[in-house]
């Protein structure tokens, strides 16, 4: 039986069922500060839980596999009906949710770029021969192969804070993040340089917060409403859409990126391969309306140059 949310132990509370990571947790205070700021009176309380992706952080993610590895547990805590909302970093959020349960909103975009950072160089093309450089993500290893085939990646787990202390252990010369996270941690100072998008396409959705919550939950839609950022949601579901299309999972190496200027979206979309040597990329613009099919459009041009095979060979490895 789905819960009805609409029996909530009161009408001016909310329960936000959240990963404890310092990043997820950072998430889940914002949310609750604006939900405090904009509802004077309400009480809104974290529910921290651990999920599959936090218990087996010492498997490659890849290797991991199956959808959703950092939010099912948050969704079966709101079907039960022990919280109310789950905030997730969108990067991270499967493209199909439970019966009963949808993305309802989602929050400003913090900056979406990945950031290169180390203790010895300043960028990417600072870095020597055969570097070794340090992330889990197919994305940014592909496009950073593609740019220097010579340089090493060595896999990188757990939350902001581990990778860090892993890069300042001298166990990689520099490590890619993505920027969102070191700004919301306040660890700004520690990005070398920013990664533009033209070197590196970020993830779907990387750098916004989305709230998902019981569809049928009206108070608790209503309540939420004044967080939503329509010009972020644009962006980030034409970016989904794209990611949906291709039928890619959270680890491919996708990249998909929507830019707005006054009504006009320009998406950009890639698919390689993890050793960077193939790599298909697009363009397209057209109304921000029209986001999904946008991003379903770019999806079906990649497809048509080839990206179907370089994906299917990724699935087949993992
Ligand atoms: N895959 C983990 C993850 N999910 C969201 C972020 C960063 C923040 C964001 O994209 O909103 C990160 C860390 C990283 O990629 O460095």
């Amino acid at each position: 039986m789905i819960f009805d949310g609409n029996s909530s132990m009161s009408q001016n509370h909310i329960r936000i069922a959240t990963r404890k990571s310092p990043l997820a947790m950072w998430q889940a205070e914002f949310v609750k500060a604006e939900l405090e700021r904009i509802h004077p009176g309400i009480v809104v309380e974290l529910l921290p839980m651990s999920t599959k992706g936090d218990v087996m952080l010492d498997t490659p993610l890849a290797k991991v596999g199956g959808k959703g590895l950092f939010v099912k547990e948050l969704e079966v805590a709101i079907l039960e009906g022990q919280a109310d909302i789950a905030v997730h970093s969108m990067k991270d959020v499967p493209v199909e949710f439970p019966e009963g349960l949808g993305l309802e909103i989602i929050c400003e975009r913090e900056d979406p770029r990945d950031a290169f950072v180390s203790n010895l160089y300043k960028s990417i093309s600072e870095l020597p021969l055969g570097a070794i450089v340090g992330t889990s993500s197919l994305r940014r290893q592909c496009q950073l192969r593609a740019a220097r085939p010579d340089i090493v990646i060595r896999d990188l787990r757990g939350n902001v804070g581990t990778r860090l202390a892993k890069l300042d252990n001298g166990e990689y010369d520099a490590i890619i993040l993505a920027a969102a996270g070191l700004i919301r941690l306040k660890l700004s100072a520690r990005i070398a340089n920013f990664i533009s998008p033209e070197e590196s396409l970020p993830a779907n959705g990387q750098g916004a917060v989305g709230i998902e919550c019981r569809t049928n939950d009206e108070r608790v839609k209503a309540l939420l409403a004044p967080l939503e950022h329509l010009e972020t949601r644009y962006r980030v579901i034409a970016e989904r859409a794209m990611n949906t299309r291709l039928e890619g999972g959270c680890q491919v190496p996708i990249g998909a990126f929507a830019e707005i200027v006054g009504d006009e979206m320009t998406l950009r979309g890639l698919v390689g391969n993890p050793d960077g040597s193939e790599i298909i990329e697009g363009v397209i613009t057209g109304p921000k309306t029209e986001s999904t099919q946008l991003g379903i459009a770019l999806a079906e041009e990649l497809l048509s140059k080839g990206a179907k095979s370089i994906l299917d060979a990724v699935y087949a490895k993992a």
